[in-house]
C-alpha cells in the first residue's frame, strides 16, 4: 500500500509536485497517468526518499521508505534502467545488490529467470539492449519479493513483444495482491494493463478513480441501432435525432436520443431491435481531455479537440 498525503515538490520557484493525496491499493494494477512534466517521477522520487519533499509525506505500507528495516522487501522500483554497471554481468549485478540488502542469493536465479534473463545473464549488461535493459531494473526491482511494485516508465522503448510482457507481468504481480504503481504518459498503454487510475497535470491531481468510473464521467456521444426496420426507426426518430448516420443496410448512428428512448420508440411501433449500444468515449480521449490543460506543448495538430462532453470536470 501507498499513502501520499498533501505532497508538495518546489524546485526553487517551480512547483514539480503540488499537494497531491491519494492512496494505492493492493490487488488491481494502478496507472500514475500524466503528460511530460507531470510530477510523476518526483513523486515516485519522494516515495522512495531519494527525494525531500517540500511539505506533506509519503508512506509505504504504513511507513516512510527509509524507516524500514529491509526497505527493498516492501517495495521495488524501478527509476532509472540504466542505473546499473556497464561492465557488470547482470547476475553479478543482482548478486550485489541481494549481498548489500540482506537478500538471500538464491533470488537472484529466480528473478533471472522471471525476466527472461537467464541465458544472458552472464555478459556484460553494458551490452544490452533497451529492452533487456528494462528488464535487468525490473529484476531488481523484484529481487526483495516486495509487496508494493513501482516502476516509471517501463514500456518506454519497448517493442511490442516487451510491452506485452510487462502488461502480463503487472497483471500477475497484482493478482498475487501485491500494490502495483506504474507510471506512464500513454492512456492508450494503460487502458489495457490498469484497473484503476491516477492522474495529474502540472502536479496536481486530476482524477483518482476505476476505469469505468472515467468512463462514466462522459456523456454517450451516440447510440448504435441495428434493426431489420432500420429505414422505418430513422423516420421515426429524424424528428428529435441532431444527426442519423447510416452504417448499412440494417445499421445506423444515431445522435441526440438516448439508448431508452430508441428502445421505447421501437417498442410502441413494434419494430424489432437486433442492437442498442451506446457509445462513449474511449479512456485515450477522457485522459487528453482531461489534461488538455496541463500540457505544455500542443502539436499542429490539436488532439484535443474531441467531441464528447464530460460532466464531472475536476
Ligand atoms: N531536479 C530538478 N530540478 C528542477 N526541476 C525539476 C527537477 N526534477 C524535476 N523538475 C521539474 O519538475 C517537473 C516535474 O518533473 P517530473 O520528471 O517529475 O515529471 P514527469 O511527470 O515524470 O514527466 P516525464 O513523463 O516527462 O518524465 C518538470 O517541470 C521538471 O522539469
Amino acid at each position: 500500500m501507498i499513502d501520499v498525503t498533501n505532497l508538495t515538490k518546489h524546485y526553487g520557484r517551480h512547483i514539480a509536485v503540488d499537494d497531491l493525496s491519494f492512496t494505492v491499493r493492493p490487488g488491481v494494477v494502478t496507472a500514475f497517468l500524466g503528460p511530460n512534466g507531470a510530477g510523476k517521477t518526483t513523486t515516485m522520487r519522494m516515495i522512495l526518499g531519494l527525494d525531500r519533499p517540500t511539505a506533506g509525506r509519503a508512506l509505504v505500507n504504513g511507513r516512510p521508505f527509509e524507516q524500514h528495516r529491509a526497505p527493498l522487501r516492501e517495495i521495488g522500483a524501478l527509476i532509472d534502467a540504466k542505473g546499473t554497471h556497464p561492465g557488470r554481468p547482470a547476475r553479478d549485478h543482482l548478486s550485489a545488490l541481494a549481498a548489500t540488502t540482506g537478500i538471500s542469493k538464491r533470488r537472484v536465479g529466480k528473478v533471472l529467470d522471471l525476466v527472461g534473463l537467464s541465458e544472458v545473464a552472464d555478459r556484460r549488461s553494458g551490452g544490452f539492449s533497451l529492452g533487456m535493459g528494462q528488464r535487468l531494473g525490473i529484476a531488481s526491482a523484484l529481487l526483495g519479493d516486495p509487496h508494493t511494485v513501482m516502476l516509471d516508465e517501463p514500456v518506454n522503448g519497448l517493442d511490442p513483444e516487451g510491452v506485452l510482457w510487462i502488461r502480463n507481468l503487472l497483471k500477475s504481480l497484482a493478482a498475487e495482491g501485491r500494490t502495483v504503481l506504474v507510471s506512464s504518459h500513454l492512456m492508450s498503454e494503460m487502458a489495457l494493463t490498469a484497473e484503476h487510475f491516477i492522474i495529474v497535470g502540472r502536479g496536481r491531481l486530476i482524477a483518482d478513480m476505476s476505469g469505468s468510473e472515467l468512463t462514466a464521467m462522459t456523456e454517450p456521444t451516440s447510440v448504435r441501432v441495428r434493426s431489420p426496420h432500420a429505414r422505418q426507426l430513422r423516420d421515426l426518430l429524424a424528428g428529435d435525432a441532431t444527426d442519423i448516420a447510416i452504417r448499412g443496410h440494417d445499421l445506423f448512428d444515431v445522435v441526440g436520443v438516448d439508448a431508452d428512448e430508441i428502445g421505447a420508440r421501437a417498442r410502441s411501433a413494434n419494430l424489432q431491435l437486433q442492437e442498442l449500444t451506446p457509445a462513449r468515449a474511449s479512456l485515450e480521449d477522457i485522459f487528453i481531455d482531461l489534461t488538455k490543460d496541463a500540457v505544455d506543448y500542443h502539436g499542429a495538430t490539436d488532439s484535443t479537440n474531441s467531441t464528447h462532453k464530460l460532466e464531472n470536470p475536476r
